[in-house]
């Protein structure tokens, strides 16, 4: 159905927190940790294919050669506000990641993107550039996000997401196929407005307790 630039992480360790996340009933502290949780392991996940070099190291017993990370350095960048109910996650994995922001909100009427806010490093041509957001539903902001962060200097991209319309997926591959995404789930459809069904409801405010 998606390309091979679409990772669906099917573990169960990730289908299960996900579905206690989507539950109406889970409270705000519950969902924060949730998140956080899934996107460690979509984290994990996603960085799979860094290259990696050898290096001498010294154990206790024996000097050996052994790999570390090698390659671009890292920014995550995160779509506001709800990215950034998962950047912890990422960075308890990733701790020497810059981070940059990208703010947009959803106008409810087009369901286009509208931009507020946009900092990030100065060097995004020499780093990896991770950008999360947990909802990828029509796609509009993740590709305009995309798009800025391009023009900002960014050669290389990819995007995580908790959860995501088909919709979402074609649009952002479709605007971005250099682009590969990562996510823990690819619901049915979007709703009359915009929403991912059954999905989760609305992230930031479900994060920051705002409805
Ligand atoms: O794929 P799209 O149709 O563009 O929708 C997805 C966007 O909607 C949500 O943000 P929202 O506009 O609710 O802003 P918020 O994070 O401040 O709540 C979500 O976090 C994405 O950024
Ligand atoms: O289902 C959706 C769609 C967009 N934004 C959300 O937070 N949830
Ligand atoms: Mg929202």
């Amino acid at each position: 159905m998606f390309d091979s630039q679409v990772h669906v992480v099917t573990h169960p360790l990730v289908q299960h927190k996900l579905t206690l996340a989507r539950s109406q009933d889970t409270t705000t502290d519950n969902f924060r940790r949730l998140v956080r949780e899934i996107a460690a392991m979509l984290a994990y996940e996603a960085t799979r294919d860094l290259p990696t070099e050898l290096v001498d190291v010294t154990t206790p017993v024996a000097a050996c050669r052994m790999p570390i990370l090698a390659g671009k350095k890292l920014c995550l960048v995160s779509i506001l506000r709800a990215g950034n109910g998962m950047l912890d996650g990422m960075i308890d994995l990733l701790p020497n990641a810059r981070v940059g922001h990208i703010g947009l909100y959803r106008d409810p009427a087009t369901l286009e993107p509208v931009e507020y806010y946009f900092k990030v490093p100065d060097d995004m041509a020499e780093r990896l550039v991770i950008v999360v957001d947990p909802m990828l539903a029509t796609g509009n902001s993740a590709a305009a996000a995309l798009t800025h962060l391009k023009r900002a200097g960014a050669t290389s991209l990819k995007l995580v997401n908790l959860l995501a319309a088909p919709e979402g997926v074609r649009t952002v591959r479709a605007a971005h196929p250099d682009v590969p995404i990562t996510l823990a789930a690819i619901d049915e459809r979007l709703n009359d407005h915009g929403y991912i069904v059954p999905g989760l409801g609305d992230a930031g405010d479900r994060i920051f307790g705002t409805k």
